[in-house]
């Protein structure tokens, strides 16, 4: 498997590991809903605009509508860039679907946990430079998803005084404030985003970082003023391509086109190159580890005691949405 010729494919876009078929980049029936895709061939940007309400939670369709996305952008050799975002303006995506989660079914669980790891091989080996603008709350598996991208940008969120139109998004894998833990892959990534000792602290505790922390330790590389847009307003996919360099109307775009931008001009082979030295390993030590892996998750979350978490999880997360 970790062939020269294997990682070659890897990081060209192509599948070298084809033992995992249930997730071949087939198109998904409902992909285009679900992932909102634009494509400027003019300066090698696209976009992929996540577009599951309420909350852009990752579920197996969800988690294939990305796979399958990403590699039709990838397919266009025109192409360098990729913005990853949101048509929610106060969720960048709030993890997995926890509904997966709890009570699954035995079929679908280990298909839905492939299609999980099948978009971090596809992401964060992706021969594109990826730039995640975070609008909004990145939790778990949120933040996983913003960390398998090349860059970070977040909002600052909006700190008005009125409670009811303060709004500060935060980031990180807050699994264990769930009962569960992040897989060893999703939390060697957050190792190798803000090193050891605050990924060890940030672990165990589950915190959840606001804007300014989260750039502080690293976690994000650059954050931006919020500015207010209003869902089904404009959407934020409206203003790409031929908008946003001209128009200061979302600055968090602005900034990620503009990151986009200055990925696009280094000579895709030597950037493609410099990804591998730092990744490839990591990838390919899960993809060695793969059913492993899924056998551990499937068994871990239909624990019983792992089950009364996640219920009651999701039971306080339907009573808070239902007060509002
Ligand atoms: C050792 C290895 C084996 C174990 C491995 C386990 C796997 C570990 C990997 C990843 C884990 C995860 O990703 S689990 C998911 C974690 N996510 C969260 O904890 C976030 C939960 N959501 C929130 O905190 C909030 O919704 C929010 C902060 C993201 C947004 O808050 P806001 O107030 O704006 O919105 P609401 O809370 O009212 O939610 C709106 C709506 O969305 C539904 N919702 C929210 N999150 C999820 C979710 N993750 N899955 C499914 N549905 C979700 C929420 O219930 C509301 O729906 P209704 O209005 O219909 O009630």
């Amino acid at each position: 498997m970790n062939t020269p010729r294997a990682r070659a494919m890897l990081f060209m876009g192509r599948r070298s590991h084809q033992s995992h078929a249930p997730h071949k980049h087939s198109p998904p029936a409902v992909a285009n809903d679900l992932v909102i895709s634009t494509v400027d061939e003019n300066s090698g940007i696209a976009m992929l605009t996540m577009n599951r309400p309420p909350a852009n939670s990752l579920s197996l369709e969800m988690n294939e509508a990305l796979c399958y996305s990403l590699k039709t952008v990838e397919a266009n050799p025109k192409i360098q860039s990729v913005i990853l975002s949101s048509t929610n303006p106060k969720i960048f995506s709030a993890g997995l679907d926890i509904t997966e989660l709890v009570a699954p079914d035995n079929d679908r669980l280990p298909r839905f946990w492939n299609s999980l790891q099948q978009v971090y091989i596809d992401l964060y080996g992706s021969r594109l430079a990826t730039v995640a603008a975070i609008q909004g709350h990145a939790p778990a598996a949120g933040c996983f998803l913003a960390m398998s991208c090349d860059y970070r940008v977040m909002s600052e969120g909006d700190t008005n005084n009125d409670i009811k139109k303060k709004h500060v998004p935060t980031i990180g894998l807050n699994e264990t404030q769930l009962g569960i833990a992040a897989p060893p892959w999703m939390g060697q990534l957050l190792v190798r985003t803000i090193g050891f000792r605050q990924a060890e602290l940030a672990l165990a505790l589950g915190t959840l970082f606001p804007p300014e922390q989260a750039l502080s330790i690293g976690l994000v590389d650059d954050i931006v003023p919020h500015q207010q847009v209003e869902s089904g307003d404009h959407k934020l996919v409206d203003l790409l391509p031929s908008q946003i360099k001209d128009q200061a109307q979302n600055s968090l775009l602005q900034k990620a086109y503009t990151q986009a931008q200055i990925y696009a001009k280094i000579p895709p082979q030597a950037r493609v190159a410099s990804k591998m030295v730092t990744r490839e390993e990591h990838i390919f030590r899960m993809i060695a580890k793969r059913d492993e892996d899924t056998q551990h998750f499937c068994g871990f979350v239909t624990q019983k005691a792992v089950q009364k978490n996640l219920t009651a999880y999701v039971e306080a997360l339907k009573n808070k949405s239902a007060k509002k």
